[in-house]
C-alpha cells in the first residue's frame, strides 16, 4: 500500500546571489516518524525548512507538505506546528500572553493555552516578559507554540539548542509519544549525539542530500557511531558553504 508523505521535498534547489544554499534536494518523510535533518553550520537546514512552510521560495523544485505546498495546505496553522527563531514573540510580551494571541488566532481556548504551557514547564513563569526568560526558556515557549494546536506535523529548527539535561529529555520523551500517536517530527539539529537518541530517520544534508532513510541502517543498527557516519558523508570541513 503507496502511503502519502507527510513531507516531499523534489529537486528543490535555492540560491542567494552567488551562493548555492541548497542543491537538487529530493527526499520525502513517512507518518509517524521522528526525522533528523543534519548538516553543518550552513549547510542549508534552516533554509530548506523555510521552503518548506512557503517562507522561502525554491530557485527550482518544489516541497510539499501533507500532499499539499504549504500556502495551499487546508487549515495549514492548525495542522503544522512550527518552532522556529524568526517566528519568535514580542519581547514585551508575556509567555502566557503570547500564547493566548495564538490560540485566538487559531481558534483554540484559554484552557489549550495552560495545558500547554503545563505540558512544557512553564506554567510558573507563563506571567513573565518573555524579554526576561532563559534561551531555554524562550526554547520551551516557541514549542509551546508549536504544540498548541495538536499538530499531525511538527517542524523545529534546533528545537534542543539551549534546553537543560531535563529539557531535553523531556522533549525526547515528547517527540517519541507523538509518533506513536501517528504524528510526525521533522527537526533540524547539529548535536548528533542528541539526535542519534531521539530519531527514526536521518537526512544528512551538505547544500546536496548526502543520506536520507533510516538511521539504524546508517549506523548498522547501532554498531556504529551517527557522528563517524556523518562524517563519512558529509565530508571533511569547518563548516560554512561554498559558493557556486
Ligand atoms: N537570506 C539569505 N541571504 C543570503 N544568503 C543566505 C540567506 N539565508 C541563508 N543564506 C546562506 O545559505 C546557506 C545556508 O544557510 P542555512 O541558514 O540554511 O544553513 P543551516 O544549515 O540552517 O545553518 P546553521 O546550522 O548555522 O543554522 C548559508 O551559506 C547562508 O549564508
Amino acid at each position: 500500500m503507496s502511503e502519502v508523505p507527510v513531507v516531499e521535498f523534489h529537486a528543490v534547489s535555492k540560491r542567494f546571489g552567488p551562493v548555492s544554499a541548497v542543491e537538487d534536494l529530493s527526499f520525502t518523510v513517512r507518518p509517524g516518524r521522528v526525522v533528523g535533518l543534519l548538516g553543518r553550520n550552513g549547510a542549508g537546514k534552516t533554509t530548506s525548512l523555510r521552503m518548506l512552510l512557503g517562507l522561502t521560495r525554491p530557485t527550482a523544485g518544489s516541497a510539499t507538505v501533507l500532499g499539499h505546498s504549504y500556502g495551499d495546505l487546508p487549515h495549514a496553522a492548525r495542522r503544522v506546528g512550527v518552532s522556529m527563531d524568526a517566528i519568535g514573540p514580542t519581547p514585551g510580551t508575556t509567555g502566557r500572553r503570547d500564547l493566548l494571541v495564538w490560540a485566538r488566532t487559531l481558534g483554540l481556548s484559554t484552557a489549550r493555552v495552560d495545558e500547554v504551557l503545563d505540558l512544557v514547564g512553564l506554567a510558573d513563569s507563563a506571567g513573565r516578559k518573555v524579554k526576561g526568560y532563559s534561551t531555554g526558556m524562550k526554547q520551551r515557549l516557541s514549542l509551546a507554540t508549536a504544540l498548541l494546536a495538536d499538530p499531525e506535523l511538527l517542524v523545529l529548527d534546533e528545537p534542543v539548542n539551549g534546553l537543560d539535561p531535563d529539557g531535553i529529555r523531556w522533549l525526547r520523551g515528547l517527540l517519541r509519544s507523538l509518533a506513536v500517536e501517528g504524528r510526525t517530527v521533522l527537526l533540524s539539529s547539529h548535536l548528533l549525539a542528541e539526535v542519534e537518541q531521539t530519531v527514526d530517520d536521518v537526512v544528512i544534508l551538505q547544500r546536496t542530500l548526502r543520506y536520507a532513510g533510516e538511521l539504524s541502517a546508517l549506523t548498522s543498527g547501532g554498531t556504529e557511531r551517527l557522528e563517524d557516519r556523518f562524517f563519512e558523508l558529509a565530508g571533511a570541513g569547518s563548516g560554512g558553504n561554498t559558493h557556486a
